[in-house]
């Protein structure tokens, strides 16, 4: 027995500032608004609009707000997430440096930078959502209550890192989205609304399946931490689908839960969960291990299956201990905090201090030249999953074994073609006079004679 196979697939919104921007003489300087069209100005050009499919499968958008997006395609294995997600990050970054160098064939000047974290200096806050396939079922709101508190705790693994400046001083907690959510909370109707967008839209068949919308996860820069986050999530849903239970295990009030396991760096102060019993972050997610690993004991696992479950069970034993070393160059909040521990031993400064809080930004900085994550893994202080050959690649390559093959094909030929076509998660439609569409329900379907007529159309 294995694992039962399950699409998963990332959104990524990023951040973006001008930095040394010519003042116009008239007008406001340039904000972030003007900036996302600069960077979106080449691919209007070649899509016609700001939302485009790629030719790996994924969606590069932007919204009205000013934070560009990217969705991986559609994954069936969470190394490919990975994989996905560097790519359309890669992409980002030459679009950045395009628009750099037109902002300063305008004469305008300064540098684009692109973050990839959660909360802009304005204080509005954007998002990292996961997307779980998960089979239709008739009590989908109570398999989701009953997932709360396992997205709340998962923080203390794949929280990001931040700090949070109170009357009392800065301290560091696991994540700077919490802060936020728990303002969103307050006006939550059920307990799951901020943790998961309930709405029914499961790119596929409706009569089989569902989509599982996650938006309270922190934009994860280290791979590894990626790979746990989607890996750790993808393992629990198993069991769950497979009956498991975990409603002994609700929050008596999530709502303050999140925020108090944030600030809680021990992990190990307990909330009080709906039973009546006292649990700390920590042991629940102890707990949710454990679970899994009964639930998987008979099964032969991916080798990228027993690494999420290898680094699980390393970053509970890393807080359980206090022994950080265990993870920190592979989960962000450890990576963050050594390296923010270390410039602050040779420079005096404060937690709070401004040179710490341009380190933390140059951290989320998704550029090799400005930002610090390239710098760190060829330093061997963030670990790799993907090598540079591989999310290269993956820049115009889809995932070959999911539906996302044949939208990446079916675009790469119009692209090579110059035919127009529409394209969305399960639509491919030519522009032509026959308006020909196929509709692909099947996130697992990579082959699908329809296309191939499609495709070989084109070519005609
Ligand atoms: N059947 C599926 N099950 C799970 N995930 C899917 C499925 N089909 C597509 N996905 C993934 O869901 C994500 C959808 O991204 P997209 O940004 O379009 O999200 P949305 O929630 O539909 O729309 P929006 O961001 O505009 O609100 C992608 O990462 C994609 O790979
Ligand atoms: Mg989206």
């Amino acid at each position: 027995m294995s694992l039962a196979p399950r699409i998963v697939g990332l959104e990524t919104e990023y951040g973006i500032t001008v930095v040394g921007a010519r003042q116009p003489e008239t007008g406001p300087p340039l904000g972030a608004d003007e900036a996302a069209r600069y960077l979106f100005r080449k691919v209007v050009e070649w899509g016609r609009s700001s939302n485009v499919f790629l030719r790996n499968g994924g969606r590069l958008y932007l919204d009205v707000g000013s934070h560009p997006e990217y969705a991986t395609a559609e994954c069936d294995d969470v190394r490919d997430v990975v994989v996905q997600d560097r790519a359309g990050e890669a992409i980002l970054v030459d679009l950045a440096e395009e628009a750099t160098a037109r902002l300063a064939e305008e004469g305008i000047g300064g540098r684009i930078h692109l973050l990839k974290n959660n909360v802009d200096s304005a204080g509005n806050a954007f998002g990292c959502h996961e997307n779980y396939l998960l089979r239709r079922r008739r009590d989908f709101q109570r398999t989701v209550e009953q997932l709360v508190p396992f997205f709340i705790t998962r923080q203390i693994l794949t929280g990001a890192g931040a700090v949070r400046e109170t009357p009392g001083g800065a301290t560091y907690c696991f994540s700077q989205r919490s802060e936020h959510l728990w303002d969103a909370m307050s006006s939550a109707t059920t307990r799951s609304r901020p943790i998961i967008n309930s709405r029914d839209e499961p790119h596929g068949d409706p009569d089989l399946y569902r989509r599982l919308h996650v938006i309270s996860g922190d934009s994860s820069v280290a791979e590894t931490t990626t790979l746990l986050k989607t890996g750790m999530t993808a393992l629990l849903l198993d069991l769950v689908e497979a009956g498991g239970r975990l409603d002994d295990l609700l929050l008596a009030d999530p709502m303050r839960a999140i925020r108090d396991i944030s600030r809680d760096l021990t992990a190990t102060t307990p909330v009080e969960l709906v039973n009546g019993r006292r649990r700390s972050a920590l042991e629940l997610q102890e707990e949710y291990l454990e679970r899994v690993l009964a639930h998987t004991a008979g099964m032969t696992l991916r080798p990228v299956e027993l690494e999420v479950l290898e680094l699980w069970e390393r970053g509970l034993r890393a807080l359980r201990t206090g022994d950080h070393s265990l993870i920190d160059t592979e989960l962000d909040w450890a990576i963050k905090q050594r390296l923010i521990e270390r410039y602050r031993a040779g420079s005096g400064a404060g937690l709070a201090d401004v040179r710490v809080s341009r380190l933390i930004l140059a951290y989320h900085d998704i550029s090799p030249v400005d930002g610090l994550a390239e710098k760190l893994r060829e330093r061997g202080l963030m670990a790799r999953v993907a090598s540079h050959e591989e999310i290269e690649a993956a820049r115009t390559t889809p995932p070959q074994t999911t539906r996302a093959k044949l939208r990446g094909d079916f675009v790469a030929a119009a692209q090579e073609h110059r035919r127009d076509h529409t394209v969305d998660w399960v639509h491919l439609k030519l522009n032509d006079a026959s308006q020909h569409t196929v509709l692909c329900k099947d996130p697992f379907a990579s082959t699908d004679a329809r296309v191939d007529a499609l495709i070989a159309a084109i070519g005609a």
